[in-house]
């Protein structure tokens, strides 16, 4: 068991390529084994979620391969199995395998996923799809049992906007027979990044980026090629560091119109923004001023910068509310950056967040993915070293994190924890 030391106080300057965007990848994969055929999806981040789902479908009968940046699904062989326990217990998008599989062989067991605690993650508006599309879905024992004899298309109205019941009701429709209208459908750009490879593969659907998706069903799915979106996310904590800690930092392969809402915020600080078609200019002029931040579905904040956001108004020169209307209890970063002198209230569901402080080196754990980005960020801002325990979340959405922050000027690093400190951890 590793954890990352941060010897804070480095300006960050230079340039960071960003990789294929982690939501996109972690729903790709189980659509690729809707195909009859070889599946290439082009650009997939080397985390640790894609080799969970790569091992998943190996788990039921496909051939993964990777081919430097190239994935090669070859799902010929997959058979309908059972998935209950082991690696769907790791990250929350093991979800897409009821989709996929319940849309491929009108069944699936899958057990109830993982992922990062943000609070309560109900996942009752796919249950709603896929009973909308004729399945019988029961909960026995800790995983989710579907079957249908054959699935109709439907209309389905979400009465919560949802990434993962639009895309997975998107996967469990493309093979219904006729049409599935989804209306108060997500619009996150990784939903229609899905779309792209499932349209690729053949399928038949319109209005995705709307709210209201049109899917005809199709009796079968070919394999294809597909390059994936970079990932917004990734984008913009490397924006917020830049903020935070950077000179001039260049971040480069990136749409810059998936990140309107936190460059506008970035900008409202007073740190000067400049896009071109892929990359962004991120230079900060302090004092930062303070903002406050409200999270909302696509196009607005997402929800999973909030955390990194947090770290930044640590510095600003008055004080900012963040507001997370997605996950209100995604707040497991707020007793770390306490320890490491952070001065920040939560009022009513909101979180009130003191500038001007210089934060201090402290040991810390990172309990949830963008928690230890909220982290890494404040190592960088901070006076001394500062230990992060907790890695693997951290692992799970980073691809090389230590590796990118170094070629930006960073002192970060790597250790093994000792038997003393892995037992502290498991305790804490
Ligand atoms: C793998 C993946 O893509 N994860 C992202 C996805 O998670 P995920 O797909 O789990 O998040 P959703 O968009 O589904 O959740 C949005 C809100 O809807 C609620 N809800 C959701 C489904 C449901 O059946 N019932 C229900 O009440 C959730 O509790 C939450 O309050 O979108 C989140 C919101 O942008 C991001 O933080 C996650 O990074
Ligand atoms: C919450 C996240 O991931 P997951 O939904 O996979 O837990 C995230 O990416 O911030």
């Amino acid at each position: 068991m590793q954890k990352i030391l941060i010897e804070g106080g480095h300006p960050l300057n230079g340039k960071v390529r960003i990789n294929g965007a982690k939501n996109s990848a972690v729903a790709l994969l189980p659509a690729a084994l809707m195909a009859d055929s070889h599946v290439a999806i082009e650009g997939l981040p080397d985390i640790s979620d894609v080799y969970t789902l790569g091992g998943l479908l190996e788990e039921i009968g496909g051939k993964v391969s990777w081919d430097g940046q190239t994935v090669h699904i070859d799902p010929e062989n997959m058979i309908s199995m059972p998935l209950p326990n082991g690696k769907v217990k790791k990250l929350r998008a093991s979800y897409y395998f009821m989709g996929a599989m319940l849309g491929k062989f009108n069944q699936a067991v899958i057990g109830l996923p993982g992922g990062c605690h943000l609070g309560p993650r109900p996942i009752d508006q796919h249950i709603k799809g896929f009973e909308a599309l004729g399945a019988e879905v029961t909960n026995e024992q800790g995983a989710i049992y579907i079957r249908a004899n054959e699935l109709r298309g439907a209309r389905i109205y979400l009465d919560v906007v949802s990434v993962g019941a639009t895309i997975n009701i998107m996967l469990a429709a493309v093979k219904a027979k006729g049409k599935t209208i989804i209306e108060n459908a997500a619009k996150e750009p990784e939903i229609i990044d899905v779309a792209t490879l499932l349209t690729n593969m053949g399928a038949n659907i319109k209005g995705v980026g709307t709210d209201v998706i049109r899917i005809e069903g199709v009796p079968s799915l070919n394999g294809c090629q597909h390059t994936i979106i970079p990932d917004r996310i990734e984008a913009g904590t490397y924006a917020i560091a830049a903020a935070a800690q950077g000179n001039e930092v260049i971040i480069d392969n990136v749409i810059p119109q998936h990140l309107e809402s936190v460059l506008a915020k970035l900008e409202e600080m007073g740190v000067a923004v400049e896009q071109s078609d892929e990359q962004l200019y991120i230079a900060p002029r302090h004092p930062l001023k303070s903002v406050d931040v409200k999270t909302l579905v696509y196009p607005g904040f997402p929800t999973d910068l909030q955390q990194p956001f947090t770290t930044l108004l640590t510095k600003a020169e008055n004080t900012g509310i963040i507001t997370d209307t997605i996950y209100s209890a995604r707040l497991k970063h707020i007793d770390e950056l306490r320890r490491m002198n952070a001065m920040i209230k939560v009022e009513g569901g909101s979180v009130i967040v003191d500038g001007r402080v210089q934060l201090e080196g402290a040991r810390v754990k990172a309990s949830d993915l963008r928690a230890g980005a909220s982290l890494i960020i404040a190592g960088l801002m901070a006076n001394s070293v500062t230990e992060i325990t907790g890695i693997e979340h951290i692992d799970r959405g980073y691809e090389k994190i230590t590796e990118k922050l170094n070629s930006l000027g960073a002192n970060v690093w790597r250790e093994e924890m000792s038997e003393k400190e892995i037992e502290q951890f498991q305790n804490s």
